[in-house]
């Protein structure tokens, strides 16, 4: 007999304001011809390791997402809520609307259109084995600390550095805790894995890629386009 699989649950962050974007709204944007949000919630929905989908929107777009759901048959789409003010409280309102079975839980950015169903499991094996993983690619670039002054103050040893991605994927007890005690402080991050560790946890990370981008500014939208030509899709 295997063992039992944890139940999981994802939360898809999308109540940004896009405000890089020149005006598009990038979670409706095409991406091969899907809108973005719908290409993201469909490796979610693929990955059959993933129990439930919380989506986090924007108030005026939570009905155009409910349809968007029912155009692209999102079954495992629970709840459909309205954000927060900064991305870290739009995931405590998507944590309070978990199913009560959920044993880990997925964070992953609404606008990341192209993580596939086996960089999902990838992280999810990590986040079993060690408590907490996230997806992350070393950095192609040198990177420099910048002074005030404008000159370079130090070069950090590129070896050791990641560009950090999403999912992310926790134990929800902790994530819970460190969430509770993020808000009592006022304490505000802007991923979910520093959160983790202010509760004293590690988080490992996971072999991410880079064809994993976040739409951030309009050219992304292009890249998009590109790698998924690159990938036959
Ligand atoms: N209050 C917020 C802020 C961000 N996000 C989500 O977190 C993800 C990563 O944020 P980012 O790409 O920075 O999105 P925006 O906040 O929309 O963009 P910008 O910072 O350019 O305004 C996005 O899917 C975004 O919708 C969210 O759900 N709620
Ligand atoms: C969580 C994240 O995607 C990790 O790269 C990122 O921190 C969120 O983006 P933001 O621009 O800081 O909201």
């Amino acid at each position: 007999m295997g063992e039992k699989r944890p139940f999981v649950s994802a939360i898809v962050v999308a109540a940004g304001s896009a405000s890089r974007m020149e005006g598009i709204d990038k979670q409706f944007a095409p991406v091969g011809g899907i809108p973005c949000l719908a290409r993201t919630l469909l490796s979610f929905e693929e990955c059959r390791e993933i129990g439930e989908i919380v989506v986090v929107t924007r108030e005026e777009s939570i009905a155009k997402v409910a349809d968007l759901c029912a155009r692209w048959r999102l079954a495992k789409v629970s709840q459909i809520v309205r954000g927060g003010e900064s991305r870290q409280q739009s995931a405590a309102i998507g944590l309070a609307c978990l199913d009560g079975r959920c044993q880990y839980l997925a964070v992953h950015d609404g606008a990341r259109p192209l993580c596939d169903k086996a960089l999902i499991r990838r992280v999810l094996r990590d986040a079993i084995a060690h408590g907490g993983a996230a997806a992350a690619v070393p950095v192609k670039d040198t990177i420099k600390v910048r002074g005030e002054d404008g000159f370079i103050d130090s070069t950090p040893d590129r070896a050791t550095l990641f560009a950090c991605q999403t999912p992310q994927i926790f134990e929800v007890g902790t994530y819970r805790r460190a969430m509770e005690e993020a808000l009592a402080q006022g304490r505000d991050y802007t991923d979910d894995c520093q959160l983790f560790e202010s509760a004293g946890r590690r988080v490992y990370l996971s072999q991410g890629s880079y064809q994993n981008i976040k739409i951030t500014t309009p050219e992304d939208l292009a890249l998009c386009e590109q790698i998924l030509a690159v990938r036959g899709e």
